[in-house]
């Protein structure tokens, strides 16, 4: 079957990048290799070869390439999927590229969280995707309404299906958020059906799982990330191996997610307030009379520091350790001293 650029997701956007002359083509990077690119084109698949390093590129991206398949730009993306590097590289993490929806993923037991829930719906919303909550194993004994309804507590309106993964009737939910040509990217913990519900989507029984590679503990991870067509002619990224999602320059993000209690916040008396106390904070006064949750906003501080800690680029991050060493230094000097007494 053939494709058309429209089929591969190539819009306006994207044409509006292309080069004067047009003697470049584009293709859809499909994956990402140690030293090389697959690229999806209406005359079907190529490698390319990177004018950078393939780190700078991700499932998704729209590059121009010459007649020798050497890629010569990498166009702007409408939508970035990043996270901060595991371990404690302060580097972004490319996810995924032009993504339209993001199925965050969990299931109906354990895994189920509300804090990671609220962390990749900061992330769909700094990065410009549409967020879809899909709780799985909805066929497996505890009862998926109370899930559901736990989900939609989070945002109003927020769109959330419950499913099981394993039924191809009930994919068709999924199906209805993505139009032929639009990309989706599922996230979730692992364990929670995105092989299934990727399966089930793409039709492929194969899951492709062959790049493995050691993460900072020397556990194995499988980080291959591919873009898949779905049955009905939309697009999938799977992202194996993300075991913990950390949210990097997604400060709008959050307060996206957290919009209820920051526009709250703006009636505090103090700007800076912490709301930890301070008086007239409107944020407690709002705890208090019930309109605001308070484990939300213990969830919502918790994240913003996290957000914070991980937006910080390395050289902060040295400084504020030299700061802690420094302080612990001065501590012990002192007990030292005190002792003396
Ligand atoms: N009953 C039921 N089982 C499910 C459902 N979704 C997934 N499973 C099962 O749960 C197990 C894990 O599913 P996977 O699809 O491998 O999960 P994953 O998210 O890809 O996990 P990783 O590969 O570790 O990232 C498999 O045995 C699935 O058959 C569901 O909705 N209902
Ligand atoms: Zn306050």
């Amino acid at each position: 079957m053939t494709l058309t650029y429209t089929d591969l997701g190539w819009s306006d956007f994207f044409q509006s990048q292309q080069d004067a002359d047009g003697d470049l083509t584009p293709y859809r990077i499909s994956a990402v290799h140690r030293d090389k690119l697959t690229g999806l084109s209406p005359n079907g698949q190529i490698q390319l070869l990177p004018d950078r390093l393939t780190g700078e590129f991700a499932v998704g991206d729209w590059v121009l390439a010459n007649a020798a398949d050497q890629v010569c730009e990498r166009l702007e993306r409408q939508t970035e999927l990043s996270r901060r590097a595991a371990g404690t590289d302060a580097r972004v993490q490319l996810i995924a590229a032009n993504v339209d929806v993001l199925f965050i993923t969990t299931s109906c037991n354990a895994d189920f969280n509300l804090a990671r829930l609220e962390r990749y719906l900061a992330l769909a919303h700094q990065s410009g995707c549409y967020p879809v909550v899909v709780l799985t194993k909805a066929d497996v004994g505890e009862d998926a309404a109370d899930f559901r309804v736990k989900a939609e507590s989070l945002a109003p309106a927020l769109s959330v299906l419950t499913l099981n993964a394993k039924d191809p009737d009930d994919l068709k939910q999924l199906l209805d958020w993505v139009k032929p040509g639009q990309t989706a990217a599922l996230v979730g913990s692992s364990g929670v059906g995105k092989t299934t519900l990727t399966n089930g989507l793409t039709g492929s029984a194969d899951a492709v799982r062959d790049i493995r590679e050691d993460d900072a503990k020397g556990r194995h991870t499988t980080t291959a990330r591919y873009l898949r067509r779905m049955v009905h002619g939309g697009w999938l990224i799977d992202t194996p191996g993300m075991r913990a999602l950390r949210i990097k320059d997604a400060d709008e993000g959050v307060e996206e997610v957290f919009s209820d209690i920051t526009e709250t916040a703006q009636s505090c008396r103090f700007s800076d307030c912490a709301h930890n106390g301070e008086p007239g904070c409107a944020v407690v006064a709002a705890v208090k009379d019930g309109s605001l949750e308070q484990e939300r906003v213990v969830r919502w501080q918790k994240l913003q520091r996290d957000e914070e800690r991980n937006s910080e680029t390395l050289l902060q991050s040295r400084r504020r350790d030299k700061g802690f060493g420094k302080m612990v230094k001065s501590m012990k000097r002192d007990h030292k001293g005190r002792k003396g007494y």
